[in-house]
Parts: C-alpha cells; sequence; structure tokens
C-alpha cells in the first residue's frame, strides 16, 4: 500500500544574501504499511510526525526538500504529486475540529465533502452511522457537537472518498478516554481490507492495544518499527540517548516493561 525507503526531508533556510544551509527534519525512513494494517506513529513533539503526514499527502510547502522514494499502490507520491490522490486514495482526517465550517449543518458539509471527492451520491446519514454518530447529527452546526462528536464528523468527512489510506493526525488530542477510545476503536475498525490507517500520536499507551503495529520517530529519525504484541520484548536500544529521551516523555503504564 504504502512504502517509505530512505525518505529525508530538510528545508532550506537562508541566512544571509548569500549563506544557504539545508535542515534535515526527517531521516533516511524506511517502513511500509500493508493493506488492512493500523500503523501508529509515535513519538514526542517535534519528532516530525506531522511532517510526515503532509509529506504522504504532498502538502509540504515549497522549500521542502525530499529525498529518497515513497510509493502509494505502485505511484510515486516523490515529485509532481498524482492528481486526484489527496483526498480520495489518500485522505488525512485532520487534528483540528476548526476544520468544520461554523456556519453549515454537519449533513451539508458531508454532501459537500463527497463532492469534492467525485462522490455526488453521498449519504451523511450512512457515514455519520459508520462512525457511530446518530442520524439526527447530520441537522446539527458544529457548535451543537461534543468534541468527541466533532472529531468523529471529521473522520466522516475524510472517508467520503473511500479512501485506502486515512492519515489521521492526532485524533485523540483533547478527548476525555471514553471519547479517545470510542475514535480509536472507529479507526482500528476502518482499518481492515483494502483500507490502512496511519495514526499520528504522541499517546502510546492508549493505542497499543489496538495497533497493529508502531513506527517510533524520534528527532526525524526511526528509532524502531515494533510489532504491538511484541512491544514489551522491544529490540530498541534502550540504552541510547534518543531512546532514553523518548521513553521518558512517554506515559508509562502496563503494556511495555523495561529496566
Ligand atoms: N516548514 C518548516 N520549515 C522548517 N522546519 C519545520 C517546518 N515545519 C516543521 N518544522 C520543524 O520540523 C520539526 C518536526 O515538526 P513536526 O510538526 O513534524 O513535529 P511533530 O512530531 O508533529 O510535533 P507535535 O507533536 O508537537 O505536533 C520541528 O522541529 C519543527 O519546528
Amino acid at each position: 500500500m504504502l512504502t517509505l525507503s530512505n525518505l529525508s526531508l530538510s528545508f532550506h533556510r537562508y541566512g544571509g544574501l548569500i549563506r544557504r544551509e539545508q535542515v534535515e527534519r526527517l531521516s533516511a525512513l524506511s517502513f511500509t504499511v500493508a493493506p488492512g494494517e493500523l500503523v501508529a506513529v509515535v513519538g514526542t513533539s517535534g519528532a516530525g510526525k506531522s511532517l510526515l503526514a503532509h509529506a504522504i499527502l504532498g502538502l509540504l510547502p515549497p522549500n521542502a526538500n525530499l529525498k529518497g522514494e515513497m510509493m502509494f499502490k505502485g505511484a510515486s507520491l516523490m515529485n509532481d504529486y498524482p492528481k486526484g490522490l489527496r483526498g480520495k486514495q489518500i485522505a488525512l482526517m485532520p487534528q483540528d475540529i476548526g476544520h468544520l465550517d461554523p456556519l453549515a449543518k454537519v449533513g451539508a458539509q458531508i454532501r459537500w465533502s463527497g463532492r469534492r471527492a467525485g462522490n455526488d451520491k453521498v449519504d451523511p446519514v450512512a457515514q455519520l452511522l459508520d462512525v457511530g454518530l446518530s442520524p439526527e447529527v447530520a441537522d446539527r452546526f458544529p457548535s451543537e457537537l461534543s468534541g468527541g462528536m466533532a472529531r468523529r464528523v471529521l473522520m466522516a468527512l475524510s472517508l467520503v472518498g473511500s479512501p485506502n489510506l486515512l492519515v489521521a493526525d492526532e485524533p485523540t488530542v483533547g478527548l476525555d478516554p471514553d471519547n479517545r477510545d470510542r475514535i480509536l476503536k472507529r479507526l482500528r475498525d476502518q482499518a481492515s481490507g483494502e483500507r490502512s490507517v496511519l495514526l499520528i500520536t504522541h499517546d502510546l499507551s492508549a493505542v497499543l492495544p489496538l495497533v497493529d503495529r508502531v513506527v517510533i520517530l524520534d528527532q526525524g529519525r526511526l528509532l524502531g518499527i515494533e510489532r504491538a504484541d511484541d512491544f514489551s520484548g522491544s529490540g530498541i536500544d534502550l540504552q541510547s540517548e534518543h531512546a532514553r529521551a523518548l521513553w521518558q516523555a512517554l506515559p508509562q503504564n502496563e503494556f511495555y516493561s523495561y529496566a
């Protein structure tokens, strides 16, 4: 489905009229996401999670310099981002509920998203039911939704084009544990058959029981890729400085144990 090979990302930084330097933000990342997989990308603040998501969606700013290879279903995402892919085959569930139009009812927003994704016949009620929301939510304005409901509406909007890859950017930030787990369960349900989900999060302990694999980023580098059920027997070099910094930043619970 998605294959990253030696993917690096740097930015040009201009230090004056003639001085120009490159700042590397992602370094030689290689991993794959298979059809039907739910893969978490975890890391502390500034690790490069959002940049990775934006790279996959072709949303990097013009001064970004991508190297290596990134393939999605046989097509390269590296230079000219393939037309018609974003919002359809690859979709983003954004973090910020400010992406909802405050002046439009949920049902109308789902229909518009459907049209943008080339699906004129989208049924808002079916889309809402798919993310565990009742049909009457279609008649509400975003201001009439709880935080958890608003996130599920964002999920419904991102799914209207039936994407093969859903990139969910910190979908549970700011939610109480019940709503967080509801969202995560829905994401788990979405990852099956030909649809994969890449879940960007810093909340390893919450996602670990549900995901298939975990990609750990630290300062733009790949610290490890672990199958979720092997996590406690991780092959990560826990003595390294970066590994220690990351582990200390992550909430600790019974899902992983280490000295
Ligand atoms: N357009 C840009 N130009 C240069 N550096 C950038 C740019 N965007 C982000 N960065 C830097 O890249 C690093 C990674 O940023 P990114 O937003 O991907 O982190 P993150 O892991 O998503 O963090 P958070 O969890 O806080 O959102 C940070 O040091 C950030 O300052």
